[in-house]
């Protein structure tokens, strides 16, 4: 369970969350929208713990992802944005992946093949010479296979052709453990049938919070 109370997050003076509070419950599947600028990515990365608020507290099963990152984060399975520039190859990548957060290989290379990713044909290549779309795809791969009851995505499919983009949606619709899932994105058309829940940004504020 996800728990935001009274949040705020300032740049500067700029107010990128104003004063949120929501709770995202087991089986909550939210599409989180709002224009750009709204906050969206803001409330993500506070949930991982990647910012100090300046007002207001986040609980992650009841703990602060500040101060039990390492706890908090083996729970979530996250993917960003943007890719992280990572210079590991693919196989070393696997590797401190499957030790460090317990997520099995065989998994991985598993959804990386229903996402159409040949991996055995680029283990020994680095992640950042990946192209945009192949990295988007094992990350995308690591989320599923990870044991994780958060998934966050954070518009994972910008960089995904049509038919990768099906794939990835026929992959989450199959995941019928019970999760929480916060899917950040510009297309509710695309996660109409994935979600029941969806949230609205605009200025750092929710502005709207409907459950289906
Ligand atoms: N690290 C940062 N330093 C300074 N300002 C930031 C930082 N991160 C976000 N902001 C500002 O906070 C506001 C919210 O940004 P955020 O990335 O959360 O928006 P978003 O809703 O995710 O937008 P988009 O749809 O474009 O991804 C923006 O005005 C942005 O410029």
């Amino acid at each position: 369970m996800i728990e935001i109370k009274n949040l705020t997050k300032k740049f500067g003076s700029h107010v990128s969350l104003d004063d949120v509070s929501c709770n995202f419950n087991k089986n909550d599947s939210v599409a989180l929208m709002g224009a750009n600028g709204a906050g969206k990515t803001t409330l993500i990365r506070s949930i991982l713990g990647y910012y100090h608020p300046d007002g207001g507290e986040v609980f992650i099963n009841g703990l602060n992802p500040i101060k039990e990152r390492t706890k908090v984060l083996h729970n979530i399975s996250f993917v960003p944005q943007l890719p992280p520039p990572i210079k590991l190859s693919i196989e070393e990548l696997m590797h401190y992946i499957s030790v460090s957060a317990d997520v099995d290989k065989e998994l991985i290379k598993h959804y990386a093949n229903e996402m159409k990713l040949d991996i055995s044909a680029n283990m020994n290549k680095s992640f950042f010479k990946l192209s945009g779309g192949m990295k988007q795809k094992l990350l995308i791969a690591i989320s599923l296979a990870k044991k994780s009851n958060i998934i966050i995505y954070d518009e994972p499919t910008a960089n995904l052709d049509p038919k990768a983009r099906d794939d990835f949606y026929r992959l989450l619709n199959k995941n019928e453990e019970e999760k929480t899932l916060l899917f950040v994105t510009h297309r509710l058309e695309e996660v109409r049938d994935l979600v029941n829940r969806q949230i609205y940004m605009d200025m750092g504020k929710v502005v709207s919070d409907e459950i289906f």
